[in-house]
């Protein structure tokens, strides 16, 4: 097996990692989605400091879990396509640690969030109102 022999091809191998996830991964594609959203909302929301890298933190979490639960599903399936015990707990304990990041990433939101999206939308219904 060939040795990645400089820092600059392991980088374009991690790239190459992120950019399979992305292709294969219906879940990975909708949580970016979903973080460029957050990210776009929040710019415009201008956060304070510490909301912003709460928020950074909670989005990148679920990419990385759903990078790593991509990558024991492909190692799993490399050793068995087979029906296996051991192989049903490796691949759903890797989807609990998607769903752990997803449900501290919406706790997240809602804590930073919440009185934001409230104020928006009594701004929206008071435009519709007229008051
Ligand atoms: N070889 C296997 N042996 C036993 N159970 C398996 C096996 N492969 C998959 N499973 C079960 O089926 C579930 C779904 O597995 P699969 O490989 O289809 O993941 P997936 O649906 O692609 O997941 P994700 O939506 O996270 O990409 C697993 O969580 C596991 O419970």
């Amino acid at each position: 097996m060939k040795k990645s022999r400089t820092l600059f091809e392991s980088f374009i191998y991690a790239i190459s990692g992120v950019i399979y996830s992305l292709k294969t991964q219906r879940n990975m594609r909708i949580h970016f989605l979903a973080a460029l959203l957050v990210m776009i909302f929040s710019k415009y929301l201008n956060l304070e400091e510490m909301e912003m890298v709460a928020v950074v933190f909670a989005t990148a979490l679920v990419i990385i879990a759903e990078m790593i639960n991509t990558a024991v599903e492909t190692a799993v399936d490399m050793i068995t396509e087979k029906f296996h015990p051991l192989a049903r707990i490796a691949k759903n304990v890797a989807a609990g640690a998607v769903l752990v990041a997803v449900l501290n990433a919406i706790i997240i939101g809602y804590v930073i969030f919440f009185d934001e999206l409230y104020n928006l939308l009594l701004g929206i219904q008071r435009l519709i109102l007229g008051r």
